[in-house]
């Protein structure tokens, strides 16, 4: 039974429905408040919507996923200060593994025309390129002191830490968070930033001394200290990453949300995705790769961790076949800052997206395989090139549109996964009221509208214009769904929905927060599903929550992003006294 009061409409064909009750309703800034969205369509450039889950593009993004700001004296002094156990890691990060590696490189050259099919065609792999000796990162400003980065120094490793695949471990009093290690080795770890003034100082295992059980040789040669920054895990077993995983998500629950996982409702597993594969093979589950241009050479590549230099590849072996295929690594790009490609799961949709440096022209580019393209401009403007503005994905029972390099989950099975543990966590019934918040393209908003059926209602709330008009064209024939743009936190007070039955959140990596959470604790909803792609947030907010009287019943993990420190959970709460 329905606890909101919407003003429902007669059900005759075209009326609009309301999706809650809404007393006092003020129309929203898209003046939209209380009718049904309806798609619309603008051939005017619009500005690229989010490719990552805090918006960041290429330009805005430069660091390594889940990396703080080069300059930034991260919140991991907090955690050096509470010793290596419960360290939290260096907090702030970003994009949920969104990219391989975004950034857009400084500095140009001329421009050159014409990357045909003749000039080494798709699938031509280049002569393998020894790496280049990796260059020191600046030392981070602020603490002064003298520069420490090179220093080696034998250490033994510790817990894993939250929000950039290293490891925390401690020489002479001072803490380093470590990659390329794994809790309870014995390294040689090398300076990368830091001086003698530092708080912590960051450094790479370069030579392991006593190597830990799920410790592998890595399968990607481009992985490892001052390579690619794309993956953090190669050198770990995949059970391992998802051990690494789990133990995150336990000290994070712990150290935010005061909860073990038993309170949290949560096996203590993160689960595989995507069925096993043979030993040493990698899975190839990244439908989107941002590659950044060397700006010297014109190749392609990835950015290192925490640089905006560019590891040239051949080949990125957590790229979906689809990606792959394309042979973009076989190429020169010369002239642009970056090339982001798009291979949409359920359709043969290809889609680039290039980013010509300040100055350059766009190059011809012809591909062996139909792809369309799309170009960014200095002013971050979209521009449809050749071919479609967006690419069509097919999951959970619908085909949706997604523009403009707009926000879609990554990992090809992460959407259905994700729709079955919301669906399974909240177990709609016909007629009742859900809220879709961060709603992106419309994912939940269409399978709950699905289940509550026509006597229920959805309103989805996104900040983005394109996800919305993609959202209201995705769901276009569903009568009991109403996409709103504004951001959820000005948004949700405007509506004057008092109550509802059902919440999804599904928010940027930085979280909900306190407000949005306190406003949301306040609807009465019979149970809350929260999809959190940061576990700190998550924790964070899960401790939110339990102020306005709710509780996690169940909580999932979804290792939707192997070779990486990221994974995806999703919590079901209800009120706590129930
Ligand atoms: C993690 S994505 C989730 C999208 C969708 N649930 C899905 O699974 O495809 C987060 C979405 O929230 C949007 N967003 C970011 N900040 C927002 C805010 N303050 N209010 C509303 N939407 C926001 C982003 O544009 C993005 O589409």
């Amino acid at each position: 039974m329905s606890r909101n009061t919407p003003p429902r409409s007669s059900g005759q064909p075209g009326k609009p429905k309301a999706g809650a009750s809404r007393k006092g309703a003020q129309p929203g800034k898209s003046g939209k408040v209380g009718q049904v969205a309806r798609p619309r369509w603008s051939a005017k450039p619009a500005r690229p919507a989010a490719t990552d889950r805090d918006g960041f593009t290429a330009q805005t993004a430069p660091l390594a996923p889940g990396e703080p700001p080069v300059a930034a004296e991260p919140s991991a002094g907090k955690a050096a200060a509470k010793g290596a156990a419960g360290a939290k890691g260096a907090g702030g990060g970003r994009a949920g593994g969104a990219k391989g590696a975004g950034g857009a490189p400084k500095g140009g050259s001329a421009p050159r025309a014409a990357h045909g099919a003749g000039r080494g065609g798709a699938g031509s792999a280049k002569a393998p390129r020894p790496p280049r000796a990796p260059k020191a990162a600046p030392a981070p400003r602020g603490p002064g002191g003298d520069p420490l980065v090179g220093e080696r120094y034998e250490v033994e490793v510790g817990a894993v830490a939250h929000g950039g695949g290293h490891c925390v471990a401690r020489h002479e009093g001072r803490v380093l968070f470590v990659r390329h290690a794994l809790p309870g080795e014995r390294v040689i770890a090398e300076v990368t930033e830091g001086t003698t003034k530092s708080r912590f100082l960051r450094a790479d295992a370069v030579q392991v001394l006593e190597a830990a059980k799920d410790r592998i040789e890595a399968p990607c040669r481009f992985a490892g200290p001052g390579l690619c920054g794309g993956c953090d895990w190669q050198h770990v077993s995949p059970g391992g990453q998802r051990k690494l995983k789990g133990q995150v998500l336990t000290e994070q629950l712990a150290q935010l949300a005061g909860l073990t996982p038993a309170q949290a409702g949560w096996d203590g597993s993160v689960e595989p995705v995507g069925g096993k594969l043979p030993a040493g093979e990698v899975p190839a589950w990244r439908t989107r790769v941002q590659y950044a241009v060397d700006p010297q050479s014109g190749e392609v590549g990835l950015r290192k961790h925490r640089s905006h230099d560019v590891q040239p590849i051949d080949r990125c072996l957590i790229a979906a076949e689809g990606v792959t295929e394309l042979g973009i690594e076989s190429r020169d790009w010369t002239g642009l800052a970056s090339v982001d490609v798009i291979a949409a799961s359920g359709s043969s949709d290809r889609q680039l997206i290039l980013r010509p440096l300040p100055g350059e022209q766009l190059p011809l580019v012809e591909l062996d395989k139909p792809v369309s393209i799309s170009r960014i401009d200095e002013q971050d403007l979209f521009h449809r090139v050749h071919g479609r503005n967006f690419v069509r994905e097919r999951a959970a029972g619908r085909t949706w549109r997604v523009s403009n390099g707009g926000f879609w989950q990554i990992h090809p099975e992460a959407p259905q996964t994700l729709v079955a543990a919301v669906l399974e966590g909240l177990d709609p019934q016909w007629g009742e009221n859900a809220l879709d918040l961060y709603c992106g393209v419309g994912l939940f908003a269409g399978a709950l509208a699905d289940r509550v059926g026509e006597d229920g209602a959805v309103l989805g709330i996104e900040s983005g214009k394109q996800a919305v008009a993609d959202a209201r064209h995705n769901l276009a024939e569903l009568e009991n769904v109403r996409i709103e743009c504004d951001k959820v936190e000005s948004l949700l007070p405007r509506t004057g929905i008092e109550s509802t039955d059902l919440i999804v959140l599904d928010p940027p990596r930085a979280g909900a927060g306190r407000e949005t959470v306190g406003h949301l604790a306040k609807l009465g909803a019979r149970r809350i599903a929260y999809v959190a792609c940061d576990p700190a947030a998550l924790a964070r907010d899960l401790a939110f929550f339990a102020e306005g009287g709710y509780r996690p019943v169940s909580l999932r993990a979804f290792d939707l992003f192997p070779m990486t420190h990221h994974f995806e959970c999703v919590a079901i709460l209800e009120p706590a006294g129930e």
